[in-house]
């Protein structure tokens, strides 16, 4: 069995007549946490809601543990271990931080024990489970969202610039809560990121995108901000 939990290989998707991811390689081992970084309309999210059968693929291969999965649609990949967290709000702002986490489950009955799970790391949503989710400030409703695509306990989980417009001791939270997921069940994440510092404090590795394909890669060390930062200013 191949030790890649995620294999992208030479990659093309897009909308309408334009295509925008073109032949990207990129591997996720298991247990690995991988930051994706580029600049803005690099195809980033493509890439994301591409392997998540949000678009379709229209060249290249999409692999889970070694097995293609271009074609099967979202809920399928849900069902076998992907999580999501998208860049938009996706919550339901008038249902409660109860009845949004339950809408990610099937079963009702997994209900109690999933919300123990994320109240591990974000206790402050079982003190509040009534709560309106439109009532949360930005920053909770990013940890609401990154809870709701852990209540199913994926064992790879993609996240969309999470960090986003949030404040440093969340962005904190969230780091903290990615690691711990990692240390404790052995997830592999691909983090899409703009925030250079918290994308390269959490990952093992790193990647730049530009122009729908992966320009450079490598292990996260004391060089990595400045490589990247030189990818991300030219
Ligand atoms: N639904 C769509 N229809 C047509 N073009 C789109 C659509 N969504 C995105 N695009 C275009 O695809 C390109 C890549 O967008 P994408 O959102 O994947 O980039 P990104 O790297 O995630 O950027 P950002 O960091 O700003 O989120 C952009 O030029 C964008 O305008």
């Amino acid at each position: 069995m191949t030790d890649n939990r995620l294999t992208i290989e030479a990659l093309t998707s897009g909308y309408g007549e334009t295509d925008i991811l073109q032949g990207v390689a990129l591997t996720l081992r298991r247990g690995e946490i991988l930051a994706l970084m580029g600049r803005n309309g690099m195809g980033k999210t493509t890439l994301l809601k591409t392997v998540m059968g949000l678009i379709q693929t229209r060249a290249g291969r999409i692999m889970l543990d070694g097995s293609p999965v271009d074609g099967k649609p979202p809920a399928w990949l849900l069902a076998h271990g992907v999580g999501y967290a998208p860049q938009e709000l996706p919550l339901f702002q008038d249902l409660s931080i109860r009845d949004n986490l339950r809408l990610a489950l099937r079963h009702d009955r997994d209900l109690a024990k999933a919300l123990q799970n994320v109240g591990r790391s974000f206790p402050f949503l079982l003190e509040r489970l009534e709560q309106l989710a439109g009532t949360l400030s930005g920053g909770e409703q990013k940890m609401l969202i990154l809870a709701r695509a852990l209540m199913n306990e994926p064992d790879l989980l993609l996240i969309d610039e999470i960090s986003e417009g949030i404040q440093p001791s969340v962005v904190q939270r969230i780091a903290t809560a990615l690691k711990t997921e990692r240390e404790r069940r052995g997830i592999s994440i691909l983090v899409v990121e703009q925030n250079l510092d918290f994308a390269l404090s959490v990952a093992d590795r790193w990647a730049v995108m530009k122009l729908g394909q992966i320009v450079d890669e490598g292990a996260c060390n004391a060089e990595s901000r400045e490589t990247v930062l030189k990818h991300l200013s030219i």
